[in-house]
């Protein structure tokens, strides 16, 4: 065994969330990620105390993280005004424990469509993962009937008074089992209108709430600084609660759920149970996003580079602009 080896050894009598070291394969200087780099990306998740290689081929290192993984010091909020993050509402018992398990019975006899970690249903419009968006000429019909009276509460939902913008046509139905989680995301703009509708059924989780200074997570992918640089807040979420995610909410912040199996609230442990089932309700937008957090907006990215490429090839034809062709 060599030197780097016998510093980290595997936890004995304990199970793999409990430990505050993390094994990470293909990565390390050797696959071209510096030290530096990997600790500012594992920031993410926690407190980095230090990156040390596993061993001598370089493509294996061990992250310390400055506690225990899940084990999060970050409060988490009972209420959106402790939570105080501008557009966010959290409705308790939104709907009765009989109402739940008609829901849960519905869903329960319709297909699920499965991805790697957790199943999905999709009324409406289908959302496609890999664009994170919807085809929104493929309608599928409105939504069904055994969510009318979900629907109509809606309707009614404190704090909003303009109707029209409470008409919801998608529904997506997700069912995460203990552990799963969902990562950090800004539901795309271009996508949906700006109310998004989310009933927490059959077991509580925690959201995490970010704002990241610089936009949106991909478009800052390759500074790694800016990943460890950002807000966080956390909310619980019980089954039957309706959560409102809007204006600066659903625009400026990422949502995410943790990869948990247990949640610290209140100083109480929170077993996450065995499924937990959300109704997401949100419109599909039908045309640009013309919100005020440009640097988070798809919509308004996109046609800035418009602007941008038709801005270039007039000065390419000019002759101002020279393009590299390797
Ligand atoms: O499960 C939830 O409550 C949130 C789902 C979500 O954020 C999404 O589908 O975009
Ligand atoms: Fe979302």
């Amino acid at each position: 065994m060599n030197k780097v080896q016998s510093k980290f050894t595997r936890p004995k009598g304990m199970d793999h969330e409990s430990s505050s070291n993390l094994y990470v394969a293909n990565c390390g200087p050797a696959v071209g990620i510096s030290f530096d780099n990997i600790e500012s990306v594992f920031s993410t998740f926690g407190k980095v105390i230090g990156v040390h290689a596993a061993d001598e081929t370089g493509t294996r290192v061990i992250v310390c993280f400055h506690e225990i993984l899940g084990g999060d010091s970050l409060p988490v909020c009972l209420s959106a005004s402790e939570l105080a993050i501008p557009g966010i509402y959290l409705v308790h018992e939104f709907i009765t424990l009989k109402e739940e398990k008609e829901l849960l019975a519905e869903v329960d006899a319709r297909p699920w469509k499965r991805l790697s970690k957790r199943k999905v249903q999709h009324y409406g419009y289908e959302f496609l993962y890999e664009t994170r968006n919807v085809d929104s000429k493929q309608f599928l019909g409105e939504l069904p009937s055994f969510v009318s009276h979900i629907l109509k509460k809606i309707m009614s939902f404190p704090g909003l008074d303009d109707d029209r913008s409470k008409q919801v046509d998608q529904l997506t139905v997700n069912e995460y089992p203990s552990g799963v989680g969902l990562s950090p995301h800004i539901d795309t703009h271009s996508a949906f209108d700006e109310l998004i509708f989310s009933l927490s059924l059959a077991g509580p989780c925690i959201m995490e709430f970010r704002r990241y200074p610089q936009g949106t997570f991909t478009a800052i992918g390759n500074n790694p600084q800016q990943l460890s640089n950002f807000t966080r807040k956390a909310i619980f979420l019980p089954p039957r609660s309706m959560l409102l995610i809007s204006g600066e909410g659903r625009y400026a912040w990422h949502h995410y759920i943790p990869h948990h199996k247990v949640d610290t609230v209140g100083g109480h442990v929170v077993r996450r149970s065995s499924r937990r089932v959300s109704f997401t309700f949100r419109k599909v937008r039908k045309g640009p996003c013309c919100c005020e957090y440009k640097q988070y907006c798809d919509s308004q990215k996109n046609a800035i580079r418009a602007m941008f490429a038709t801005e270039n090839t007039k000065q390419r034809r000019a002759g101002h602009i020279i393009t590299c062709n390797t």
